[in-house]
């Protein structure tokens, strides 16, 4: 479980979002996390990951703070995509796989057999089977960004955040791709905290929900969202209209 007490993110003394209270973050769940542009989710995602950017409180992994959790253990329990191309353009597609099992390895970083076929495996699953060695670097976005998402899934950590996992993806494959997460968190016991501007496909298909607005931060259930007047609240727009959790353009 993630736990957050009391939690103030920011930058310097500026405060961004904050949650007075607990929030905690089960085993098995897809959340998504919402909020308008500038809202502090990408804040929140590096604070909860990384404990960058946290001004007060709390973050415990599974009974752990974490400040107390040594790195390479707790490269097994958290992982965190960005959309940054932050890695070497010229590694392949299968080499930036193996470099994510790096917690698992023995002291020279030899892969092991279970290794190799935890990247085939996800691979095939995610269809890059066809990528594999191509390098990074001559990937489309919409390529790389699902490289992205295999590779935190090959890292095999218990909690997983993304920033905007499906904003270079196509609708066919931002359907395919949020149902395979949701499927993958609850069958393997993981949770996908994910950042997102693609409201409807995260309600239809999430668990639960976080929202940063006006600098506060919330935790809901999906069911919440049928009330349309919260959708209203954190996304308020004359051009839109919210009827039981779905969105219309309203021009
Ligand atoms: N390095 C930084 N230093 C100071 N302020 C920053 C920094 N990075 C982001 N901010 C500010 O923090 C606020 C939250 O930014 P953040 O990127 O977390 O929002 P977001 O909800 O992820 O936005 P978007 O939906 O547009 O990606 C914004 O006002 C932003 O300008």
């Amino acid at each position: 479980m993630i736990q957050i007490e009391n939690i103030q993110v920011g930058y310097g003394h500026c405060v961004v979002a904050e949650f007075a209270g607990d929030i905690a973050f089960a085993k098995a769940r897809l959340i998504a996390l919402i909020g308008t542009n500038g809202s502090g989710k990408s804040t929140f995602l590096r604070a909860v990951a990384s404990g960058e950017h946290i001004i007060n409180g709390k973050v415990s992994i599974n009974n752990q703070k974490w400040q107390n959790i040594a790195p390479r253990d707790r490269s097994k329990l958290i992982s965190i995509v960005l959309t940054e191309r932050a890695f070497s353009q010229f590694l392949t597609v299968r080499e930036l796989l193996e470099l994510s099992r790096a917690p698992y390895t023995n002291y020279i970083g030899k892969l092991a057999a279970m290794d190799h076929e935890i990247i085939d495996e996800v691979l095939e699953k995610f269809d890059l089977h066809k990528l594999h060695d191509r390098k990074a670097g001559t990937l489309s976005d919409g390529q790389l960004q699902r490289v992205l998402i295999a590779r935190a899934i090959v890292q095999d950590t218990d909690y997983i955040l993304m920033d905007e996992p499906t904003s270079h993806l196509d609708i066919n494959h931002k359907a395919d791709l949020l149902l395979q997460l949701k499927e993958y968190c609850h069958e393997h016991d993981k949770t996908i905290l994910f950042a997102t501007h693609e409201i409807q496909l995260a309600l239809s298909l999430c668990d639960e929900v976080v929202s940063i607005h006006k600098g506060s931060i919330a935790h809901h259930t999906t069911a919440k969202f049928h009330d349309s007047k919260l959708l209203q609240q954190i996304f308020p727009s004359k051009n839109l209209s919210f009827k039981n959790g779905t969105i219309g353009f309203d021009f």
